[in-house]
């Protein structure tokens, strides 16, 4: 599919999703808070937004009552010129109805967002603007991803059903593209979605809209368990700065 055109929606939103508890990490905090390298995850998730440049309006999805997120948010919208307009709405049960929310709140004139989520937080501002600008030339769906480097199987109990061919399989990242119109009307199409809909690009699949592909980066990877975030550590003791920060360009 071509991107569809819809006149007067020429704006770049990016929905990041940070309304999560973090069950896996288990920090007993919303993930987004938890701290890496000084900072929190979500903070370095916005700052490589910002740094990207691709969005003029950025829509932050936060856990309902929380009294450390919404200061981030209102630090890294104070960070001047060149930062793009920033609001905050308050997430859903499931990363799909985070999403959903996210999308209420664009103003009409946006005909492409990203969706982001705040536990890739090292993702480098490279990567938001591949997305975005595949997403602009010709497709309505854009995901990043990265080839499988283990053997995946498929089971059912504790039996091998099959073996995938891993030259067709990819482990797949965010940001992902899309045209506005086409995932507002995918996410209002799926009714209440459930744990089974792990990704936006899946519901836009389901209605058969084409999903293309671009190179993702390893420092995308998610902050889902305890290893994760030693990995996150050692990434930025190492980089010396947040990723994307001038210092690590
Ligand atoms: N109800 C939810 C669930 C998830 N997310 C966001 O979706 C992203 C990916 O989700 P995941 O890493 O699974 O985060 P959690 O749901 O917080 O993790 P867990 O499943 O371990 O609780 C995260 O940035 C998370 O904050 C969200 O906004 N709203
Ligand atoms: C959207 C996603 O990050 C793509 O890899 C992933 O599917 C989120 O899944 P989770 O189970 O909510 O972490």
């Amino acid at each position: 599919m071509n991107k569809p055109q819809q006149p007067g929606r020429t704006g770049v939103a990016v929905i990041v999703v940070a309304a999560g508890s973090g069950q896996r990490l288990g920090h007993g905090i919303p993930k987004a808070r938890v701290l890496c390298g000084g900072l929190t995850l979500l903070e370095h998730s916005l700052r490589a937004v910002v740094a990207s440049k691709v969005a003029e309006h950025v829509v932050v999805v936060l856990p309902a009552h929380d009294d450390v997120l919404p200061d981030v948010v209102a630090r890294v919208a104070a960070d001047g010129p060149g930062t793009p307009r920033i609001l905050t709405v308050t997430g859903g049960a499931t990363r799909t109805s985070s999403v959903s929310a996210g999308l209420r709140a664009l103003p009409d004139s946006i005909g492409t967002v990203l969706v982001h989520d705040a536990a890739r937080a090292l993702t480098p501002p490279g990567v938001f603007a591949r997305v975005a600008a595949a997403v602009s030339t010709d497709a309505g769906a854009v995901i990043p991803v990265l080839p499988v480097a283990d053997t995946i199987k498929m089971i059912e109990g504790d039996l091998v059903t099959r073996t995938p061919d891993r030259a067709a399989l990819r482990a797949v990242q965010t940001p992902q593209g899309f045209d506005a119109v086409a995932l507002i009307d995918a996410h209002a199409s799926t009714a209440a979605g459930g744990p089974a809909i792990t990704d936006d690009a899946m519901l836009m699949e389901a209605l058969g809209i084409p999903v293309h592909v671009v190179d993702g980066d390893p420092l995308a990877f998610k902050v889902t368990t305890p290893l994760d975030l030693v990995i996150a550590e050692a990434v930025l003791a190492r980089a010396g700065a947040p990723i994307g920060s001038p210092a690590t360009d």
